[in-house]
Protein backbone atom coordinates (compact mmCIF):
# COMPACT_ATOMS: atom_id res chain seq x y z
CA UNK A 1 0.00 0.00 0.00
CA UNK A 2 1.11 3.46 -0.71
CA UNK A 3 0.63 5.80 2.20
CA UNK A 4 -1.94 8.52 0.75
CA UNK A 5 -3.97 11.73 2.38
CA UNK A 6 -3.40 13.35 5.64
CA UNK A 7 -2.21 12.22 8.86
CA UNK A 8 -2.13 14.32 11.87
CA UNK A 9 0.68 14.21 14.25
CA UNK A 10 -1.36 14.80 17.64
CA UNK A 11 -0.71 16.75 20.38
CA UNK A 12 -0.66 15.70 23.77
CA UNK A 13 -3.12 18.00 25.75
CA UNK A 14 -2.80 18.42 29.71
CA UNK A 15 -5.16 18.86 32.36
CA UNK A 16 -5.14 21.71 34.84
CA UNK A 17 -3.30 19.51 37.10
CA UNK A 18 -0.27 18.81 34.83
CA UNK A 19 -1.49 15.27 33.85
CA UNK A 20 -2.03 14.05 30.18
CA UNK A 21 -5.45 14.88 29.62
CA UNK A 22 -6.65 11.18 27.81
CA UNK A 23 -10.02 12.13 27.29
CA UNK A 24 -9.43 15.06 25.30
CA UNK A 25 -6.73 13.47 23.64
CA UNK A 26 -9.58 10.63 22.39
CA UNK A 27 -12.20 13.23 21.26
CA UNK A 28 -9.46 14.86 18.88
CA UNK A 29 -8.52 12.05 17.39
CA UNK A 30 -11.94 10.81 16.94
CA UNK A 31 -12.85 14.86 15.55
CA UNK A 32 -9.74 14.55 12.70
CA UNK A 33 -10.86 11.29 11.40
CA UNK A 34 -14.63 12.24 11.11
CA UNK A 35 -13.19 15.56 9.61
CA UNK A 36 -11.25 13.49 6.64
CA UNK A 37 -7.68 12.33 8.01
CA UNK A 38 -6.44 9.12 6.68
CA UNK A 39 -4.76 8.60 9.86
CA UNK A 40 -3.36 9.08 12.95
CA UNK A 41 0.67 9.99 14.53
CA UNK A 42 0.92 8.59 17.95
CA UNK A 43 4.28 9.78 19.81
CA UNK A 44 5.20 12.14 16.82
CA UNK A 45 7.54 15.36 17.13
CA UNK A 46 3.88 17.45 17.81
CA UNK A 47 3.02 14.83 20.62
CA UNK A 48 6.16 16.30 22.76
CA UNK A 49 7.15 12.45 23.26
CA UNK A 50 10.14 13.40 24.95
CA UNK A 51 8.77 15.00 27.65
CA UNK A 52 6.15 12.58 28.95
CA UNK A 53 7.22 9.72 31.04
CA UNK A 54 7.01 5.98 29.54
CA UNK A 55 4.01 5.56 31.30
CA UNK A 56 2.20 8.03 29.63
CA UNK A 57 4.10 7.29 26.48
CA UNK A 58 2.11 4.08 26.66
CA UNK A 59 -1.22 5.09 27.61
CA UNK A 60 -1.23 7.96 24.43
CA UNK A 61 -0.57 5.22 22.40
CA UNK A 62 -2.74 2.91 24.00
CA UNK A 63 -6.06 5.48 23.00
CA UNK A 64 -4.90 6.75 20.00
CA UNK A 65 -4.49 2.84 18.99
CA UNK A 66 -8.39 2.04 20.35
CA UNK A 67 -9.40 4.94 18.01
CA UNK A 68 -7.67 4.21 15.17
CA UNK A 69 -8.88 0.54 15.78
CA UNK A 70 -12.49 1.67 15.93
CA UNK A 71 -12.38 4.21 12.97
CA UNK A 72 -10.31 1.64 10.84
CA UNK A 73 -7.68 4.26 10.24
CA UNK A 74 -3.97 4.51 10.05
CA UNK A 75 -1.70 4.52 13.09
CA UNK A 76 1.45 5.87 12.49
CA UNK A 77 3.90 5.41 15.38
CA UNK A 78 7.10 8.06 15.67
CA UNK A 79 9.67 5.45 17.32
CA UNK A 80 13.27 6.25 16.91
CA UNK A 81 15.79 3.78 18.06
CA UNK A 82 15.87 -0.16 16.87
CA UNK A 83 14.28 -0.87 20.23
CA UNK A 84 11.08 1.33 20.22
CA UNK A 85 10.74 -0.07 16.59
CA UNK A 86 11.15 -3.03 17.50
CA UNK A 87 8.31 -2.59 20.70
CA UNK A 88 5.40 -1.75 17.99
CA UNK A 89 5.13 -5.67 18.19
CA UNK A 90 3.09 -5.42 21.23
CA UNK A 91 0.93 -3.03 19.16
CA UNK A 92 -1.48 -4.54 16.95
CA UNK A 93 -2.93 -1.49 15.96
CA UNK A 94 0.46 -0.10 13.91
CA UNK A 95 0.58 0.83 10.36
CA UNK A 96 3.90 1.97 10.16
CA UNK A 97 6.54 3.76 12.43
CA UNK A 98 7.80 7.01 11.73
CA UNK A 99 11.74 7.37 12.36
CA UNK A 100 13.65 10.60 12.49
CA UNK A 101 17.01 10.86 10.32
CA UNK A 102 19.31 10.08 13.01
CA UNK A 103 19.71 13.66 14.77
CA UNK A 104 22.32 15.51 16.16
CA UNK A 105 25.05 13.05 15.49
CA UNK A 106 25.44 12.99 11.46
CA UNK A 107 26.47 9.98 11.01
CA UNK A 108 26.94 10.83 7.17
CA UNK A 109 25.12 9.46 4.30
CA UNK A 110 26.03 5.65 4.26
CA UNK A 111 25.74 5.82 8.31
CA UNK A 112 22.01 7.06 7.43
CA UNK A 113 21.22 3.96 5.01
CA UNK A 114 22.72 1.28 7.54
CA UNK A 115 20.70 2.98 10.27
CA UNK A 116 17.36 2.59 8.22
CA UNK A 117 18.65 -0.97 6.88
CA UNK A 118 18.60 -2.03 10.48
CA UNK A 119 15.24 -0.43 11.46
CA UNK A 120 13.65 -2.10 8.44
CA UNK A 121 14.79 -5.51 9.91
CA UNK A 122 13.66 -5.21 13.48
CA UNK A 123 10.01 -3.17 12.23
CA UNK A 124 7.12 -5.48 12.19
CA UNK A 125 5.46 -2.77 10.00
CA UNK A 126 6.42 -0.45 7.15
CA UNK A 127 9.20 2.09 7.81
CA UNK A 128 8.64 6.34 6.83
CA UNK A 129 11.82 8.12 7.01
CA UNK A 130 11.34 11.25 8.92
CA UNK A 131 13.98 13.84 6.96
CA UNK A 132 13.86 17.00 8.87
CA UNK A 133 17.15 18.53 8.16
CA UNK A 134 17.00 21.70 9.57
CA UNK A 135 16.40 19.33 13.31
CA UNK A 136 18.45 16.32 12.53
CA UNK A 137 21.77 18.18 11.09
CA UNK A 138 22.12 15.48 8.22
CA UNK A 139 21.85 16.48 4.54
CA UNK A 140 20.10 13.48 2.72
CA UNK A 141 20.04 14.12 -1.16
CA UNK A 142 17.68 12.55 -3.73
CA UNK A 143 20.26 9.86 -4.39
CA UNK A 144 20.37 8.54 -0.81
CA UNK A 145 16.94 8.93 -1.04
CA UNK A 146 16.56 6.62 -3.16
CA UNK A 147 18.57 3.62 -1.66
CA UNK A 148 16.41 4.24 1.69
CA UNK A 149 13.15 3.91 -0.65
CA UNK A 150 14.95 0.44 -1.68
CA UNK A 151 15.40 -0.88 1.30
CA UNK A 152 12.68 -3.63 1.57
CA UNK A 153 9.85 -2.29 4.59
CA UNK A 154 10.74 1.01 3.77
CA UNK A 155 7.58 2.61 2.61
CA UNK A 156 7.75 6.26 2.50
CA UNK A 157 9.38 9.54 3.76
CA UNK A 158 8.14 12.56 5.90
CA UNK A 159 9.74 15.05 3.45
CA UNK A 160 10.44 18.40 6.12
CA UNK A 161 13.38 20.07 4.40
CA UNK A 162 12.50 23.77 5.02
CA UNK A 163 11.38 24.05 1.40
CA UNK A 164 10.50 22.77 -1.85
CA UNK A 165 14.95 22.62 -2.28
CA UNK A 166 16.88 20.59 -5.40
CA UNK A 167 16.50 17.25 -3.76
CA UNK A 168 13.11 17.46 -3.67
CA UNK A 169 12.78 18.33 -7.33
CA UNK A 170 15.04 15.42 -8.10
CA UNK A 171 12.96 13.30 -6.22
CA UNK A 172 9.81 14.18 -7.28
CA UNK A 173 10.79 14.53 -11.08
CA UNK A 174 11.36 10.33 -10.85
CA UNK A 175 9.46 9.45 -7.48
CA UNK A 176 10.15 5.53 -6.69
CA UNK A 177 7.50 3.08 -7.19
CA UNK A 178 5.31 2.61 -4.57
CA UNK A 179 7.09 5.33 -2.45
CA UNK A 180 5.33 7.51 -0.83
CA UNK A 181 6.39 11.15 0.03
CA UNK A 182 4.51 12.43 2.71
CA UNK A 183 4.22 16.47 3.37
CA UNK A 184 5.72 17.87 6.92
CA UNK A 185 6.41 21.19 6.34
CA UNK A 186 2.92 22.77 6.36
CA UNK A 187 3.24 25.98 4.64
CA UNK A 188 4.98 23.44 1.55
CA UNK A 189 2.69 21.33 1.50
CA UNK A 190 0.87 22.38 -1.29
CA UNK A 191 3.52 23.14 -3.83
CA UNK A 192 4.89 19.37 -2.98
CA UNK A 193 1.59 18.27 -3.41
CA UNK A 194 1.46 20.11 -6.82
CA UNK A 195 4.92 18.03 -7.59
CA UNK A 196 2.93 14.84 -7.08
CA UNK A 197 3.25 14.03 -3.10
CA UNK A 198 0.75 11.58 -1.33
CA UNK A 199 -0.19 13.80 0.95
CA UNK A 200 1.06 15.27 4.45
CA UNK A 201 2.07 14.61 8.30
CA UNK A 202 0.46 18.04 9.52
CA UNK A 203 0.13 19.40 12.72
CA UNK A 204 -1.88 22.19 11.28
CA UNK A 205 -4.68 19.26 9.81
CA UNK A 206 -5.51 19.48 13.57
CA UNK A 207 -7.92 22.65 12.83
CA UNK A 208 -9.16 22.37 9.32
CA UNK A 209 -8.66 18.97 8.96
CA UNK A 210 -11.49 18.90 5.83
CA UNK A 211 -9.56 21.31 4.04
CA UNK A 212 -6.16 19.50 4.02
CA UNK A 213 -7.98 16.39 3.11
CA UNK A 214 -9.83 18.69 0.76
CA UNK A 215 -6.69 20.09 -0.41
CA UNK A 216 -4.73 16.59 -0.88
CA UNK A 217 -7.58 15.24 -2.83
CA UNK A 218 -7.93 18.12 -5.51
CA UNK A 219 -3.88 18.44 -6.13
CA UNK A 220 -4.23 14.17 -6.73
CA UNK A 221 -7.09 14.58 -8.99
CA UNK A 222 -5.27 17.25 -10.82
CA UNK A 223 -7.76 19.70 -10.12
CA UNK A 224 -4.30 22.32 -9.75
CA UNK A 225 -7.26 25.63 -9.74
CA UNK A 226 -9.09 24.27 -7.23
CA UNK A 227 -6.11 23.08 -5.24
CA UNK A 228 -3.95 25.79 -5.81
CA UNK A 229 -6.96 28.26 -4.52
CA UNK A 230 -7.21 25.57 -0.82
CA UNK A 231 -3.52 25.97 -0.41
CA UNK A 232 -2.90 29.69 -0.84
CA UNK A 233 -5.57 29.83 2.39
CA UNK A 234 -4.11 27.04 4.14
CA UNK A 235 -0.71 28.44 3.72
CA UNK A 236 -1.49 31.41 5.45
CA UNK A 237 -2.73 29.28 8.19
CA UNK A 238 -0.13 27.27 8.20
CA UNK A 239 2.09 30.00 8.96
CA UNK A 240 0.23 31.47 11.35
CA UNK A 241 0.05 28.14 13.43
CA UNK A 242 4.17 27.98 13.01
CA UNK A 243 4.64 31.34 14.12
CA UNK A 244 6.34 30.04 17.49
CA UNK A 245 7.34 26.72 18.34
CA UNK A 246 5.01 23.86 17.57
CA UNK A 247 2.59 22.88 19.18
CA UNK A 248 2.50 25.55 21.35
CA UNK A 249 0.23 28.31 18.72
CA UNK A 250 -1.99 24.89 17.68
CA UNK A 251 -2.92 24.25 21.65
CA UNK A 252 -3.57 27.89 22.06
CA UNK A 253 -5.51 27.54 19.30
CA UNK A 254 -7.55 23.91 20.57
CA UNK A 255 -7.69 25.66 23.69
CA UNK A 256 -9.54 28.75 22.78
CA UNK A 257 -12.02 26.20 20.77
CA UNK A 258 -12.51 24.23 23.57
CA UNK A 259 -11.04 21.44 22.27
CA UNK A 260 -8.49 21.14 25.16
CA UNK A 261 -8.85 21.87 28.92
CA UNK A 262 -5.23 23.75 28.91
CA UNK A 263 -2.54 24.96 26.30
CA UNK A 264 -0.21 24.06 28.47
CA UNK A 265 3.27 22.53 26.69
CA UNK A 266 5.78 21.38 28.52
CA UNK A 267 9.43 22.28 29.37
CA UNK A 268 11.34 23.32 27.02
CA UNK A 269 8.45 24.71 24.99
CA UNK A 270 6.87 27.85 26.65
CA UNK A 271 3.38 28.76 25.69
CA UNK A 272 2.50 30.55 22.89
CA UNK A 273 1.76 34.26 23.00
CA UNK A 274 -1.51 35.53 23.04
CA UNK A 275 -1.12 37.62 20.41
CA UNK A 276 -0.47 34.38 17.97
CA UNK A 277 -2.86 32.07 19.01
CA UNK A 278 -5.07 35.30 17.80
CA UNK A 279 -3.62 35.79 14.67
CA UNK A 280 -4.17 32.15 13.95
CA UNK A 281 -7.62 32.27 15.29
CA UNK A 282 -8.25 35.14 12.37
CA UNK A 283 -6.77 32.67 9.88
CA UNK A 284 -9.19 30.39 10.55
O1 LIG B 1 4.98 15.75 14.74
C1 LIG B 1 5.06 15.78 13.52
O2 LIG B 1 4.98 14.74 12.86
C2 LIG B 1 5.26 17.07 12.84
N1 LIG B 1 6.20 17.83 13.21
C3 LIG B 1 6.60 18.99 12.51
C4 LIG B 1 7.34 19.92 13.43
O3 LIG B 1 7.08 19.92 14.63
O4 LIG B 1 8.15 20.69 12.94
C5 LIG B 1 5.44 19.67 11.89
C6 LIG B 1 4.58 18.76 11.13
O5 LIG B 1 3.37 19.39 10.90
C7 LIG B 1 4.33 17.45 11.78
Amino acid sequence: MTFTGVYVPLITPFGADGSVALDALESLARQVLADGAAGLVALGTTGEPSSLSAQEQRAVLDVVARVCRERDATLVIGANSVEAVRAVRDQPAAGAVLSLVPPFVRPGEAGVVAYFEALAAASPVPVLVYHVPYRTGQVVPAATLRRLAAIPKVAGVKLAAGGIDAATVELMADPPAGFAVLGGDDAFVSPLLALGAHGGILASAHVATDRFAELVRSWRAGNAVAARAVGHRLTGLALALFAEPNPTVIKGVLHAQGRIPTAAVRLPLLPAGAGSVEAALEQL
